[in-house]
């Protein structure tokens, strides 16, 4: 059985103030409500990170995850956080080459190489993200355009560092649009990423990959989206930042 996983990236949102509310209300509702087969990722910005770690202290299956971290071990590099400087605050997961950071970061799939490396070699989990702009969807080439991207960044892993791996497939084109792919979009991708891995690290590997998706998922369509076979959960932007629709949306498997 693959973990049914639920990740919250609140991106460059929340004060102080904000994300313990945020937190607290999360963790209340994911205990009063029993909500204990799904792993709940937070992904607050990194200077959350101790009080959110602190709110979800009693919560086994809420975590801490970073949204990114710096391709580099440590060193005189100025504002970025090191995947051990963020393990070293409790963090479990780490969000890896989203589309934003690609984008207005320029993030080249060899810099998320190094950056899942350190990853797995703190103990982090890497959410690793994938996912097309709408010009590749509209030409046809998305199946090829996403798989470039996970063999670009991911094949050089051994086998017991890639079944450590979450895939999170967002479609550029539905990230904040409110534009979701459809539940059909999403399964024939998730199939199509899972047999890429197996092509590459057997059945069994790409069997036991979580693989997200991520893009306008709200509590109403969490549940469509949720019921297909290789959709093992979600990545979620805007509907995290309100505790009532994202434990609605863990709670829609
Ligand atoms: O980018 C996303 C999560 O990483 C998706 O964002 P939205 O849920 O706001 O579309």
């Amino acid at each position: 059985m693959r973990k049914k996983i639920v990740a919250g990236n609140w991106k460059m949102n929340g004060t102080q103030e904000e994300g313990q509310k945020l937190t607290s209300e999360i963790v209340n509702m994911v205990k009063d409500e029993r909500v204990s087969d799904v792993t709940v990722v937070l992904n607050p910005p990194f200077v959350h990170a101790s009080n959110v770690k602190k709110l979800i202290g009693g919560v086994d299956n809420i975590f801490l995850g970073g949204q990114n971290c710096s391709d580099k071990a440590s060193g005189a590099y100025t504002g970025e956080t090191s995947a051990s400087i963020l393990a070293s605050f409790g963090a479990a997961y780490v969000i890896i080459g989203h589309s934003e950071r690609r984008e207005y970061f320029a993030e080249s799939n060899e810099q998320l190489t190094e950056k899942v490396k350190l990853a797995l070699e703190n103990g982090l989990i890497p959410i690793f993200c994938c996912g097309e702009p709408l010009e590749i969807r509209e030409a046809g080439t998305h199946e090829e355009y996403v798989k470039d991207q996970l063999t670009e960044s991911l094949f050089g892993l051994s086998e017991a560092d890639f079944a450590k791996i979450v895939v999170a497939y967002e479609p550029i084109w539905a990230i904040g649009t409110g534009k979701t792919a459809s539940s059909d979009q999403a399964q024939d991708m998730h199939a199509a990423i899972r047999a890429h891995l197996a092509s590459k690290y057997g059945q069994e590997i790409a069997n036991g990959t979580s693989i997200l998706y991520g893009g306008s998922c709200k509590p109403d369509n969490a549940q469509e989206i949720f019921s297909k076979p290789d959709v093992d959960g979600g990545l979620i932007g805007g509907a995290s930042l309100k505790s009532r629709d994202f434990v609605d949306i863990i709670k829609s498997f």
